[in-house]
C-alpha cells in the first residue's frame, strides 16, 4: 500500500471478528504476513471491548456471531467513523451484505474468499473514504473521531484547519510539526486527528515512543539496516522512515533520542532521504514528520538536550496544547462526554455529576490532565456505587490535588489552613519553579534568577523523575 509495494499493509491496525477460529487464525496470519497489525476477536462483546481500547483503521466483519449480528457494532455506534468496516458474509448472504453497506460499511466479501483479495479490497475502501472525506470534515462540528475541541481548543482547532489547507495545496513533502503539551493533554490523540483529517488519511501513519526506543536500537529501527550490517542483522531491514514513506511518522517524546539519531532525523526531513545503516544507497522519502513533547524544547536546547537545529526545523507549525486545569468550564463539558461513553462501554446507567463535584473538578489541578480524568470518571463509575459522581476524594490533596492553592499565592493568603489542605513542600516548589519558566518563557536562566537558585536547580526539578536532586 506504500512504497510502492502494492500488497504491503504495513502500519495499518486490523480488527479481524468471526466465530470460525480457523477462519480467524487464517486471516490473521495472512494480514499479519502482510505488515498489518491485527487482532482478533469471536464474539460482539470481545469486538465492543477491543474497539473501546484501540482505535483501528480497518474492522473485518462476520454477520452472524453466537451473541448477535456483527452490524449492531455499527448500529450502537461502536465503531468510530475513522475506522473502515468490510464485512464478510456467507454465500447467499448478500441481503445482509447490503444492509452492511447502507449502515455505512464500505464493502463486502463473500465466504469463502481468497485472502489474497484483501489488501486490494482494503485499497479500494480506503479509496472511498478519502473522496468522501472532504465533505466529512466539513460536516465535522467537534470532531467525528471524539476528540472535543470545545472553546478552549478553537484556537488549535483553527490552526489545524489551516495545516490541513496548507497540506492539501502542497501534495507531497508536507513540512513537520511540532506538538508541545504536558503529559496525557492529548498530544498523540491530535496527531492522529490531523494524519486522519489531512491529505494523507489513506497512508500509514507510523507512530514511535522515541522513550521506549533502546539507544541501541533507535537507529536501525527508524533508519533500517542493510543485511549484514552488523552481528544480528540477517536480512536486510526497512526502517520506520520508510515504512512511512508517503504517510506520516508521529515522533512522540522526540527529546528522548540521542544527539546523534536527532541529526539524522534533521538530515532525512531536510534532505528527504535516508541511508539503512551499511548501506550506501539514499533512499527518497516523502514522510510528514509530527514530534511530540511534553518538555520545554528551548530549555532542552539550554541545557544541551535537545539540537537547536532540529528545534528550529521542527517549530515551523508548532501546536500547544494546553493544560487539562488551564481549559476552564470545558473541563465539564469533556468529562460529559467521557461519561456518556464510559458508561456506554461499561453498561450503566447515565451518571451525573454533582455541583460539588463539578467544583471540585474545576478547583484540581490534573497533573495526568485528559488521562487522568479519564481514569478518574472511569474508577468513580466502576469502583463507586453511589448513583452520582462528586468526587469527593480529589480534595484529599495527594501531593497534586484539588484543594491545594491555584497560585502559590494562597499559601501565602491568612486564611490558607495547613491543616485542611495537606500542603506538600515539594509540589509547591514544583509549582514555583512552573509558574517563573511560565513567565520567562521557557528560559531557565532567567527563571532561576527570577526565584534566586541556579539553572541547574530548575533544570533538575523539570526531569526530577529521572534525575536525582543536586
Ligand atoms: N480533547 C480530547 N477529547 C477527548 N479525549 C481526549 C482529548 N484529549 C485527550 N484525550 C484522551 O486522553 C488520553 C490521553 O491522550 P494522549 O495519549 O493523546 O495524550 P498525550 O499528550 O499524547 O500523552 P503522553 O504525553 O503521555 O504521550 C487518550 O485516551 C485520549 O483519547
Amino acid at each position: 500500500m506504500e512504497n510502492g509495494n502494492e500488497t504491503s499493509l504495513a502500519g495499518l491496525s486490523v480488527l479481524v471478528v468471526d466465530d470460525e477460529a480457523l477462519l480467524r487464525r487464517r486471516l490473521i496470519a495472512h494480514l499479519k504476513n502482510l505488515g498489518a497489525e491485527v487482532a482478533g476477536a469471536e464474539t460482539l462483546e470481545a469486538a465492543r471491548h477491543k474497539l473501546s481500547d484501540t482505535e483501528f483503521d480497518f474492522l473485518l466483519l462476520d454477520i452472524h456471531l453466537p451473541d448477535g449480528i456483527g452490524l449492531d457494532l455499527i448500529r450502537e455506534g461502536t465503531v468510530p467513523e475513522s475506522t473502515g468496516v468490510v464485512v464478510m458474509t456467507a454465500q447467499g448472504g448478500v441481503e445482509g451484505a447490503i444492509d452492511s453497506i447502507r449502515l455505512g460499511a464500505l464493502d463486502y466479501l463473500v465466504k469463502p474468499f481468497d485472502p489474497g483479495l484483501l489488501p486490494l479490497v482494503m485499497r479500494r475502501a480506503r479509496k472511498m473514504r478519502q473522496s468522501s472525506r472532504a465533505a466529512e470534515h466539513e460536516r465535522e462540528t467537534e470532531d467525528g473521531s471524539g476528540f472535543y475541541f470545545g472553546d478552549s481548543l478553537a484556537p488549535l482547532r483553527e490552526r489545524l484547519d489551516k495545516i490541513i489547507a496548507a497540506d492539501n495545496r502542497l501534495g507531497i513533502h508536507l513540512p513537520p510539526v511540532l506538538i508541545a503539551g504536558e503529559t496525557g493533554s492529548g498530544k498523540s490523540t491530535i496527531a492522529r486527528w490531523l494524519h486522519r483529517n489531512g491529505p494523507r488519511a489513506d497512508q500509514p501513519m507510523i507512530e514511535v515512543n522515541c522513550s521506549a526506543l533502546p539507544e541501541s536500537l533507535a537507529e536501525s529501527e527508524l533508519f533500517g539496516s542493510e543485511k549484514g550490517a552488523f552481528t544480528d542483522a540477517r536480512a536486510t531491514r526497512q526502517g520506520l522512515f520508510e515504512a512511512a514513506h508517503g504517510g506520516t511518522l508521529f515522533l512522540d517524546e522526540i527529546p528522548s533520542l540521542s544527539s546523534g539519531i536527532q541529526a539524522k532525523v534533521l538530515t532525512a526531513i531536510e534532505d528527504r532521504n535516508i541511508r539503512r545503516i551499511g548501506g550506501t544507497r539514499q533512499i527518497e522519502i516523502d514522510v510528514r514528520v509530527i514530534a511530540a513533547t511534553n518538555r520545554d524544547l528551548r530549555v532542552a536546547v539550554e541545557s544541551g538536550e535537545f539540537r537547536e537545529d532540529l528545534l528550529h526545523r521542527l517549530d515551523l507549525f508548532r501546536l500547544n496544547l494546553p493544560a487539562l486545569h488551564e481549559r476552564g468550564t470545558d473541563i465539564l463539558q469533556l468529562a460529559e462526554r467521557m461519561l456518556q461513553q464510559l458508561c456506554k462501554r461499561h453498561r450503566l446507567p447515565l451518571r451525573q455529576i454533582t455541583e460539588e463535584g463539578k467544583r471540585r473538578m474545576l478547583a484540581y489541578r490534573w497533573p495526568g490532565n485528559v488521562r487522568e480524568l479519564a481514569h478518574e470518571l472511569e474508577r468513580g463509575l466502576v469502583f463507586d456505587d453511589a448513583a452520582v459522581l462528586d468526587f469527593a476524594h480529589l480534595t484529599g490533596g495527594g501531593g497534586q490535588g484539588a484543594s491545594a492553592a491555584t497560585d502559590p499565592g494562597d499559601w501565602l493568603n491568612p486564611a490558607y489552613d495547613f491543616t485542611k489542605e495537606e500542603f506538600v513542600m515539594e509540589d509547591a516548589i514544583n509549582r514555583l519553579v512552573q509558574l517563573s519558566l511560565k513567565q520567562s518563557g521557557g528560559n531557565a536562566s532567567q527563571a532561576a534568577r527570577m526565584l534566586g537558585v541556579t539553572r541547574d536547580f530548575i533544570r533538575y526539578r523539570l526531569h526530577g523523575d529521572r534525575k536525582e536532586k543536586p
